[in-house]
């Protein structure tokens, strides 16, 4: 019982594309699927260039892959993921992609011609919008979780896990290549009385627009991490001591003059500054490095805040810098 009836009702159906075309590239069939989609007539396209019909091709490339189709007689392939689309159709979902063309998975497989014996090659054009779009959501997904893992929430400097993590690297980079590395440790002067006058919420204010003005003074090659409640950390790799004192200086005189506005009040608030380096030559870890700048940032506190302390490895005595 032969089932050639079968093909015509199936091919006006399919939820697919269906193109045949010959060894010179001219339309010999194409489905219902492609009518609708690129808005073309069978009866007005048959017998011209694929490449006349659907100018948007990627002419040679597309005539590489149909002539290896040819040549080797076996078929060719293309997904989405190499090429979104070979022919250009608009998709029908509502605005759900950063793209309006359907994305496609093609295949291009070769027929001989049962009439003619002329060798054809018919273009199977699946629609695969839906697996497009599902992975561009992924991949947004993925860079904001990643983002997300690496940032403080409230101020969206580096949290504190990260910052350690980099802190850690930036140590083993510094020592290996024998670069210098700084690191400065901050806290802002008497945030207890800021936050009794002007609430929590006042608080979190200050946080975020002193996390906010401190990142803008910053090269984009240090990292900015928030240590821990109004604690901050700067890491600034290829910097000596001397270097990362002054960065520190223009900062902490930088925020002492930063009027802050919220709720119709001027808030104004300084920072301490704790400032160490780590030698080429020690051996030192990270928390022997924040520990450094830890115990400069507590004699800029005890010396009256609103300054910048600085710790010299293997030395007893503080350098003390009053703005
Ligand atoms: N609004 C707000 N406050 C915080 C946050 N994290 C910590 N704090 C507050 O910061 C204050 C820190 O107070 P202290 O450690 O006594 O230090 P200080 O008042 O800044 O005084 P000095 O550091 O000695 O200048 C506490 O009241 C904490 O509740 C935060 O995320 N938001």
């Amino acid at each position: 019982m032969s089932h050639a009836w079968l093909s015509s009702p199936i091919l006006a159906q399919l939820n697919s594309g269906v193109i045949v075309i010959d060894d010179e590239y001219q339309i010999h069939y194409l489905n219902a699927f492609i009518e609708r989609h690129a808005s073309v007539q069978l009866s007005e396209v048959q017998g011209k260039s694929i490449f006349s019909v659907f100018a948007d091709l990627p002419e040679a490339w597309l005539k590489r892959k149909l002539m290896s189709v040819l040549d080797l007689n076996t078929p060719a392939f293309s997904s989405w993921e190499q090429r979104q689309y070979i022919f250009k159709l608009p998709h029908l979902r509502p605005i759900t992609s950063s793209s309006q063309y359907m994305a496609q998975n093609c295949s291009m497989l070769p027929l001989v011609s049962d009439q003619t014996d002329q060798p054809l090659i018919c273009i199977l054009i699946e629609d695969a919008t839906d697996a497009f779009v599902y992975q561009q959501h992924l991949s947004k997904t993925l860079i904001e979780l990643e983002r997300a893992n690496r940032q403080d929430g409230l101020t969206k400097v580096l949290n504190r896990r990260y910052w350690e993590e980099q802190l850690k690297q930036e140590i083993h980079r510094a020592q290996r290549y024998h670069h210098p590395l700084s690191l400065i440790l901050f806290d802002l002067d008497k945030f207890k009385d800021l936050n009794d006058k002007y609430g929590h919420l006042g608080g979190d204010f200050v946080l975020i627009q002193l996390a906010s003005f401190i990142s803008s003074l910053l090269r984009d090659s240090d990292l900015f991490g928030r240590y821990g409640g109004e604690e901050f950390g700067i890491i600034l790799p290829d910097t000596g001591l001397e270097g990362a004192v002054e960065v520190a200086e223009r900062i902490c005189q930088a925020v002492a003059e930063y009027p802050m506005l919220f709720n119709q009040q001027t808030i104004r608030a300084s920072i301490s500054m704790g400032v160490a380096e780590l030698l080429p030559k020690q051996h030192l870890l990270h928390d022997d490095v924040i520990r450094c700048a830890d115990m400069a940032l507590y004699n800029a506190k005890r010396a009256g805040r609103n300054r910048v302390c600085s710790y010299l490895a293997g030395e007893t005595e503080y350098q003390k810098k009053v703005n």
